[in-house]
């Protein structure tokens, strides 16, 4: 068969403009593991995590502007943790996050909790601003667990997109979901909004609750020396200073020493060469 002609869309059909959008909708660069730590180490912290019920409280937010603390929008319990195990192995993981999220600032210390969502759990659309040094160059580190089968519905993550518009940016409507798929851990820059959706749970039993160990991961450096630093040929994306841009109200104004949830930070370790990952090399296809 001869190949037809393709038509030409005429502009009675598309008028030409000078009016088309110029404002993109840029998904939050976003890094995921699966069986992150191993079946059995997963297990172990799980069980771990529900040995603790007694000592969970009620988490909290943080008013940018006033700095007053509470509970609005926000059903979680939570437990501050520390663990230089899990930092180290989150070490070894980042020179690959930062590669794949297109981050280039050097990162220094974590900041970890456990916590648990239950019967009506959820966390509104918010950033991770209290958390950090400076949301332009930090990372949050989400790791799923729960017990299977899964006693709990809903309580997907939602990680929304930034719409870059008028030389400023804010959150869009659009965003990705994230199941919290038990062993798995997702990394994103800690500026873009995100939110957990409410979660059941028909048996009430906080062993069937929806659980993570969330990580902050800060270092001391700015948004804007990274991307001074950066050459438009050096990466793929230079989203980072728009994300902090779209996040710069939900910073706390003044320099909060103490975390709301009570975390405390610890070094981050350097990665170990024997260990640490790296982006395996694609395999040839002829
Ligand atoms: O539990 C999650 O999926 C995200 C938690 C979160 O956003 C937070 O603790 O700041
Ligand atoms: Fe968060």
């Amino acid at each position: 068969m001869e190949s037809a002609t393709p038509a030409e869309i005429g502009t009675q059909a598309l008028p030409p403009s000078d009016q088309w959008s110029t404002a993109p909708v840029v998904p939050a660069p976003v890094c995921r593991f699966e069986n992150f730590l191993g079946a059995e180490r997963a297990g172990t912290l799980l069980s771990y995590a529900i040995s603790r019920e007694a000592d969970f409280s009620a988490g909290t937010v943080l008013d940018p502007l006033s700095g007053q603390i509470s509970h609005k929008g926000r059903s979680s319990l939570v437990l501050p943790v520390t663990s230089t195990v899990f930092s180290a192995h989150l070490a070894d993981c980042l020179p690959l996050v930062q590669e794949i999220l297109g981050h280039r600032a050097a990162l220094t210390q974590t900041l970890t909790v456990l916590t648990s969502h239950g019967e009506g759990g959820h966390y509104g659309i918010h950033t991770d601003a209290s958390r950090v040094h400076d949301v332009g160059t930090a990372l949050s580190a989400v790791y799923y667990l729960h017990r299977r089968p899964r006693g709990f519905g809903g309580g997907q993550l939602r990680l929304y997109d930034t719409l870059l518009a008028d030389g400023g940016a804010r959150p869009a409507e659009s965003y990705r979901t994230i199941e919290p798929e038990h062993d798995t851990i997702v990394f994103f820059p800690a500026g873009a909004f995100h939110e957990v959706v409410p979660s059941t749970c028909p048996s009430g039993h906080f062993a069937d609750h929806r659980f993570t160990l969330t990580t902050w991961i800060s270092g001391t450096g700015s948004a804007a020396a990274a991307s001074a630093s950066a050459s438009a040929s050096d990466g793929p994306f230079r989203i980072w200073p728009w994300l902090a841009h779209a996040a710069e109200r939900t910073r706390p104004l003044a320099d909060v020493d103490h975390d709301h949830d009570g975390a405390s930070p610890i070094a981050l370790p350097a990665a170990d060469p024997a260990t640490r990952l790296a982006l395996p090399a694609p395999r040839r296809t002829t």
